[in-house]
């Protein structure tokens, strides 16, 4: 993976039809999705449950771009071999799940990983500092994590502003996870944030009989962002 600030559009599978995982990460690599991102649950950091390594590994020969796996698990580092070994180029760890996020961002690079911290849509800035050196991604949950469809919470566009600020020159993205459409995606944008998940707004109206729904979806999200990227 190589580093750059152009948008990139990363469909979350969890909007995906669970019956049908190969065809749809191969029908929206087709219709221009730059990652797959991997929403995994335990149902006890956040009340829903969904993806284990093996599912990971099923999937993994089915992508061709990168496989970006969103970790709402708590504890974290247990799992954190399995989820690498099962393929992912991006483990991201929430700052909540647990009290040593650095020992987790750590054992995530060590992993052989590129290492992401989420921030959930009620967490500050505060810590980030700190952790700067340690991650090359930093997920701003524009909705409380659990469930596809929400509604995006403006609030944290002043968040993605003041971490842009932060985060200068050095190689780290920002993504933005939740609500994400043509309407919300440029507020993101303008902030500061380069990747944008969409799981509905990608999703919606499409099926693997008729992908060319998810390629006008993908184009509506990025044209409207780089429109507005600075
Ligand atoms: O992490 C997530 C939920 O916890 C999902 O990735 C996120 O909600 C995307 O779905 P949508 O675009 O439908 O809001």
């Amino acid at each position: 993976m190589t580093f750059d600030r152009k948008i990139k559009i990363a469909p979350s599978i969890l909007s995906a039809d669970f019956a049908n995982f190969g065809e749809e990460i191969r029908a929206i690599e087709a219709e221009g999705c730059d990652w797959v991102h991997v929403d995994v649950m335990d149902g006890h950091f956040v009340p829903n449950l969904t993806f284990g390594p093996p599912l990971l590994a099923a999937i993994r020969p089915h992508i061709r771009t990168v496989m970006d796996v969103h970790l709402m698990i708590s504890p974290v580092d247990a799992y954190i071999d399995a989820y690498a070994g099962a393929g992912a180029d991006i483990l991201t760890a929430h700052l909540e799940a647990g009290p040593h996020i650095h020992r987790t961002l750590q054992a995530i690079r060590a992993a052989g990983c590129k290492a992401g911290l989420a921030l959930n849509p009620g967490t500050g800035l505060d810590a980030v500092p700190h952790l700067l050196d340690m991650v090359d991604l930093i997920c701003v949950m524009t909705v409380n994590p659990g469930f596809g469809g929400q509604k995006f919470i403006h609030s944290q566009i002043e968040k993605v502003r003041s971490l842009r600020a932060m985060i200068g020159d050095r190689p780290i993205h920002i993504e933005i996870d939740g609500g994400m459409t043509p309407e919300t995606a440029p507020l993101m944008a303008e902030a500061g944030a380069d990747v944008l998940v969409a799981g509905s707004g990608v999703f919606k109206g499409g099926s693997v009989q008729n992908p060319g729904v998810y390629g006008e979806n993908i184009r509506a999200i990025r044209a409207a962002a780089e429109a507005a990227q600075g």
